[in-house]
């Protein structure tokens, strides 16, 4: 990860909210009792490939992706998308402290297993989620590009980031919800611009039509199978290049 200057720490805040939460809906996450599963290691090298406990999906080598943002920008949601190909519509729930759902991609013809923890992005959980920051592998740092709020507070979480998280974790940034073109009070060049102050890849997502969200994870997991690679065997994977090749506009894909 590149980050030109270091970001002042200007307080991330959220809507308050207070129902628990779990990202497929069954299972409520409670504050400090998630751990990293035996297959997600620290920041470090990948766990080489075995069947998970649960679901019996096997997989060459595992990674800890982490989700961040302030509440209500639509981590669960993109999570959720991605997993299950869905939208939770309706009452926001907010997530309490963290929780996570696996996937297993296929990657270049390797099985890379996702095991993505989706964090709480009210400020209350935030002694609970700095703890899960050290291993994580990749981050996906998101806005809303309907609230201006949120994409103020990305400096604030880069600090975060900055604090907590390996030096080298892979890091993407991510306006979300462009679905809500009327809405939409954060410009795409906006997001962009900043994206490029921090030398960060960047998109802009939809969880609602699914906009990028499958390439967002996939890039991410390209990345960190070929950082994982000893010998690399094929030519280094760029992920600036990847996202803004693949990735689409919002215009293309409004429901
Ligand atoms: N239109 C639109 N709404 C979205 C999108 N993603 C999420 N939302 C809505 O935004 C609200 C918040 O979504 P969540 O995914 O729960 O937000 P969160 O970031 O997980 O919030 P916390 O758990 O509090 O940190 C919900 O009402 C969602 O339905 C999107 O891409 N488009
Ligand atoms: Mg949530």
């Amino acid at each position: 990860m590149s980050r030109k200057k270091t970001p002042k720490r200007k307080g991330a805040s959220g809507p308050a909210a207070s129902a628990l939460h779990a990202a497929d809906g069954s299972r409520p996450a409670r504050p400090g009792t998630a751990r990293p599963g035996p297959q997600a290691r620290p920041n470090g090298p990948p766990q080489p490939g075995r069947p998970s406990l649960g679901g019996g999906d096997f997989y060459d080598v595992a990674f800890k992706v982490m989700l961040v943002g302030d509440s209500g920008v639509g981590k669960t949601c993109l999570l959720v998308r991605f997993k299950d190909g869905a939208f939770l519509a309706g009452t926001f729930i907010s997530t309490v402290g963290i929780d996570f759902r696996n996937k297993v991609l296929d990657v270049d013809g390797m099985k890379v297993k996702l095991q993505i923890w989706d964090t709480a992005g009210q400020e209350r959980f935030r002694s609970v989620t700095h703890a899960y920051y050290r291993d994580a592998h990749a981050l996906l740092l998101l806005y809303d590009v309907t609230n201006k709020a949120s994409f103020d507070n990305i400096q604030a979480w880069l600090t975060e980031i900055q604090d907590y998280a390996q030096h080298d974790v892979v890091l993407m940034l991510l306006g979300n919800k462009v679905d809500s073109a009327q809405e939409r009070v954060v410009k795409r060049e906006d997001g962009e611009k900043l994206a490029k102050e921090y030398g960060l890849p960047f998109m802009e997502t939809s969880a609602k039509t699914g906009l990028n969200v499958d390439l967002a994870f996939t890039a991410v997991a390209k990345e960190l199978k070929q950082r994982s690679m000893k010998v690399p065997s094929e030519p280094r994977f760029r992920l600036h290049d990847y996202v803004k090749r693949e990735g689409r506009g919002a215009s293309c894909c409004r429901p």
